[in-house]
């Protein structure tokens, strides 16, 4: 089994508790009482290159990264920094996340809040409303295509940005199928773990201009952000680097310092 195989499938055993002790209703009811979203897609579009930032204590592939006992403090550091949208991992087995994570850290700052999970059910898109999410995860190859589409369609029509993720030329043409209006090409193949930082410059010439480019997964510092920016990234996400550095609010302005060179403007 791949190994995003295998996370899917703990991520379906813990939503059948979650979905065993709160019933639909209640969570739309509570969606319905959260404060409304914010406005993903201007962060996202905003001048220079925006900088996503995440709050990730494991991964599969590194295990252990950072305690983060308080992700509230830390996103507000993310903030403070220039990030422009924080992600916040809510998957728990690998990733040592939660729902309560996103709830703190999107009581705690004005930017907009992503919930990066394995969303397989329009439930998980519910409780992401619920606790405040603003954009939403959809990851292609965890999905098939009539999955995939109804989801992109029913994040819209809660209010939230689906961010659609991909990795191959085949799941692009998937993802703009599916009507994607912001994707995020991963270096990173959720089947082997690899990083393969090629793969945005590739895959970025396939995506239409007015669709909003991110590139996900390894970048160590402003250099990785430079080579994304200059094949065409509007945004990146960036996890690892930042919550195992020193000084997570530097490291993020130095990010944000570097997307912001005239050399880049590229007329977002
Ligand atoms: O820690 P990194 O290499 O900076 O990567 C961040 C982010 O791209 C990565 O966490 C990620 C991208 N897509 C995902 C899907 C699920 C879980 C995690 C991810």
């Amino acid at each position: 089994m791949s190994v995003l195989a295998e996370i899917v499938e703990g991520v379906r055993a813990d939503l059948a508790e979650r979905q065993a002790a709160v019933p639909l209703e209640a969570l739309k009811d509570k969606a319905a009482a959260a404060p409304p979203p914010r406005d993903a897609m201007a962060a996202l579009r905003a001048e220079g290159v925006s900088v996503i930032a995440e709050v990730k204590r494991s991964s599969p592939s590194k295990g252990a990264l950072a305690a983060i006992a308080d992700p509230a403090a830390l996103a507000r550091d993310y903030e403070a920094g220039g990030a422009k949208v924080i992600s916040v991992l809510t998957e728990r087995r690998r990733f040592g996340g939660s729902l309560d994570d996103l709830a703190q850290v999107r009581a705690n700052v004005d930017v907009p809040v992503l919930r990066k999970d394995f969303i397989v059910t329009s439930y998980q898109l519910w409780e992401a409303r619920a606790h405040g999410a603003d954009l939403a995860l959809l990851i292609v190859a965890a999905l098939d295509q009539d999955a995939l589409v109804s989801l992109v369609e029913r994040a819209e029509s809660i209010g939230l940005v689906p961010l659609v993720e991909v990795h191959t030329e085949e799941e692009v043409a998937r993802a703009l199928d599916a009507g994607a209006k912001v994707i995020g090409i991963n270096a990173r193949d959720l089947k082997t773990l690899k990083v393969d930082r090629s793969v945005f410059a590739r895959l970025a010439p396939l995506v239409p201009r007015d669709v909003v480019k991110i590139a996900e997964s390894g970048v160590r510092g402003p250099h990785d952000l430079l080579a994304y920016a200059s094949s065409g990234a509007d945004a990146v996400l960036v996890g690892e680097s930042l919550v195992t550095g020193r000084d997570p609010r530097t490291a993020v302005a130095d990010l944000v310092a570097a997307g912001a060179h005239p050399a880049l403007r590229q007329g977002k």
